[in-house]
């Protein structure tokens, strides 16, 4: 078995819970952040300053490798882990969801999806079988399914007749995969935001075993209302023994909410993104440090963070590096974004193992709306 997940602490009057997940490379303390590494790098971070922050697993993207520089390459160097000096979990998504984004030209059939390369317009052809082999090839402790993500809004019809493919080629993923003892397969629940479909979905891919299990299709612009209600409905489907990721999610208040209806897994690009426009988060919101009221503001990106970043340098300095497109700016801020999203996880886990999750989630949530 690739992958054990561990529940340690319930909480009494949430959904929230503490484990931990063993995987052949490291155990993660959920719930948990996984910052994005799409191209094999947490953009602006090294390994140093990732584990300096503690993350404890990292993500990387089978679309975006396997069009560059190719998922052969990063076989004969060994795999991910050795390609990127990284020696925590990592985990790959299938590309399910870049494929229907990114990818151009795209042609649905039941083999799999035609589509372009966003980067060449190049001809490619990805099939369940052939993600598995990519993503073999890329060696990351949790590989996800090849799903289509519904965009949203679609019809009922056309969800329907997606969550049905999605599940065969569930069916063929788990059939492909062949590295069952270094690599665990998660499966993926689609449904769009419809509670039966979800259902659907969610017994039919259950049905299959996988050792871990995805909510997907959400974080694709529906209201954050629709998200917690398919959440709310979706994750008490899923048998408490196996680690849930609600893929795509990482604002503060999302992951608290996350949280609090039993997810453990959760990943985002946002703290990385909006860093390398200039913008941290804190506790209260977000901090747009390039606008000029900064300036003269030598206060750290948040009082009380006890950041490398927050430690030693102030807002000023930061607006001043952001204005002139240093990099440093990027990084630094890059840093505190990440060390922040930790860090809250890291409390949320506390106070679930205290029992007093609750509680928590009502001063932080609170704070985070001011
Ligand atoms: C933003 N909202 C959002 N909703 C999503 C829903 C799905 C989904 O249903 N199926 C699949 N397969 N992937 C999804 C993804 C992509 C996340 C990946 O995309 C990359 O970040 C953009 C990153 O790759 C390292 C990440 O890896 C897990 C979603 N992202
Ligand atoms: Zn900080």
């Amino acid at each position: 078995m690739a992958i054990k997940y561990e529940l340690l602490k319930e909480c009494p009057d949430t959904n929230a819970r503490a484990g931990l997940l063993h995987t052949p490379h490291g155990t993660i303390e959920t719930p948990i952040f996984m910052p994005v590494g799409t191209l094999a790098t947490v953009k602006t971070m090294d390994p140093r300053d990732l584990e300096e922050i503690n993350a404890q697993i990292i993500l990387s993207n089978t679309y975006h490798l396997y069009l560059r520089p190719g998922h052969e390459i990063v076989k004969q160097a060994g795999g991910l882990h050795r390609f990127m000096n990284w020696n925590r979990p990592i985990l790959t998504d299938s590309g399910g969801f870049q494929v229907f984004s990114l990818g151009d030209l795209r042609k649905i059939t039941e083999e799999g999806v035609t589509f372009r390369s966003h980067i060449d317009g190049s001809k490619h052809f990805f099939s369940p079988e052939s993600v598995m082999d990519i993503e073999n090839a890329l060696g990351a402790d949790i590989i996800m399914a090849f799903d289509e993500c519904i965009p949203y809004p679609a019809t009922f019809d056309y969800a329907k007749d997606s969550v049905e493919r999605t599940t065969r080629w569930a069916r063929r993923c788990k059939e492909a995969h062949k590295n069952i003892e270094n690599q665990a397969l998660f499966g993926i629940i689609q449904g769009g935001m419809y509670n039966d479909l979800r259902t659907r979905s969610a017994e039919d891919i259950l049905d299959i075993d996988f050792p871990g299990i995805a909510v997907g299709g959400l974080s694709v612009g529906e209201p954050k209302e629709e998200m917690y209600r398919v959440l709310e409905h979706t994750v008490p489907l899923i048998p408490k023994n196996k680690p849930r990721y609600l893929m795509g999610v990482g604002s503060a208040d999302a992951l608290l909410e996350g949280v609090g209806r039993g997810i453990d897994m959760f990943d985002c690009v946002l703290p990385t993104r909006i860093a390398r426009n200039g913008t941290a988060m804190t506790a209260t919101g977000r901090v747009v440090i390039r606008n000029a009221s900064y300036a003269k503001d030598f206060s750290p990106i948040e009082d009380g963070c006890q950041c490398y970043v927050c430690r030693n340098y102030t807002r000023a300095y930061l607006r001043h590096l952001i204005k002139c497109n240093e990099i440093l700016g990027f990084k630094l801020i890059t840093y505190h974004n990440l060390y922040y999203l930790l860090s809250l996880m890291k409390d949320m886990r506390s106070a679930i193992l205290e029992g007093n999750f609750l509680h928590f989630y009502k001063s932080a949530i609170d704070k985070i709306k001011l």
